[in-house]
């Protein structure tokens, strides 16, 4: 497993424990082998942090709560950390994804897990915070693409009942499955030869990740396009709750 975004490990630490109890209860029930799982020197979640100040604490935290052998920390940007994953861990080597860095980053962070084949297919991809400050681009993605069985979960800030915001949760089915979203124009995307909105307000133009040529830095255009297109149908509603 994977996270972007540690802040001061508090889901890395729930994230680290719920992999501990799962484990102790294989071991008792026998379903799984001790030998078989040992982690042989490898943690089971890495999670990604550029505050140097905020990683310190984290892992001080994931000491405090005796889950260092399964959480390690690492500092520094997640898309220069993504290949490390390739050579500690090796491909398809992730089967859950935990986005809660900046929103904007989420679909350049998302493509470089693509092209260098990291997920498992099935592996589960839960990103946080995608209309504040908001995904658009990797919430077209998620959608459009045919390699992503998605729900769009709209829910209130955390201690904001009046503010929404939403989780994406996602499938990824695997390289071969259906057709890619890049193929396909995104709705902000400008017809052939002509600047679109954001690059006539930046005056720059997009130059993307594989996923299109809509760039965030661009502004919040695309994502009012995107909540067009879509016409704000999500497949799913679920009120807040408060789970512990
Ligand atoms: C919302 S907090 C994470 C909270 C944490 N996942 C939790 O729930 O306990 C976002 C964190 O992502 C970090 N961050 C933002 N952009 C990043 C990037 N590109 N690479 C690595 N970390 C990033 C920020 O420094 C911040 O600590």
């Amino acid at each position: 497993m994977v996270e972007f975004g540690s802040f001061v490990g508090y889901t890395a630490t729930r994230m680290g424990r719920a992999v501990e109890l799962c484990y102790e209860k294989g071991y008792a029930d026998g379903s799984i082998l001790f030998e078989d799982s040992r982690l042989q020197g490898a943690n089971r979640i890495t999670s990604m942090e550029i505050d140097p100040v905020h990683a310190c604490i984290a892992r001080h935290v994931l000491d405090m709560s005796r889950l260092s052998h399964i959480v390690e920390v690492w500092i520094g940007q997640v898309k220069d950390l993504i290949p490390r994953l390739i050579e500690e861990h090796g491909e398809m080597s992730l089967n859950m994804v935990f986005m809660d860095q900046r929103g904007t980053t989420f679909h350049d962070d998302l493509s470089q897990l693509e092209e260098l084949s990291l997920m498992f297919p099935n592996c589960r991809i839960v990103a946080d915070n995608c209309v504040k400050p908001g995904s658009p681009v990797y919430c077209w993605h998620t959608t459009v693409s045919e390699r992503y069985k998605t729900t769009n979960y709209s829910l209130n800030e955390f201690l904001e009942s009046t503010i929404e915001d939403w989780q994406v949760v996602c499938d990824y089915l695997g390289p071969l499955a259906g057709v890619p979203a890049a193929g396909r124009p995104s709705p902000w995307e400008a017809p052939r030869g002509r600047e679109s909105q954001s690059e006539r307000r930046t005056g720059r133009r997009n130059t993307g990740c594989s996923f299109g040529s809509a760039c965030l830095s661009s502004g919040p255009e695309p994502f009012f396009a995107w909540l067009e297109a879509t016409g704000g149908d999500f497949s799913c509603r679920v009120s807040w709750e408060v789970p512990f």
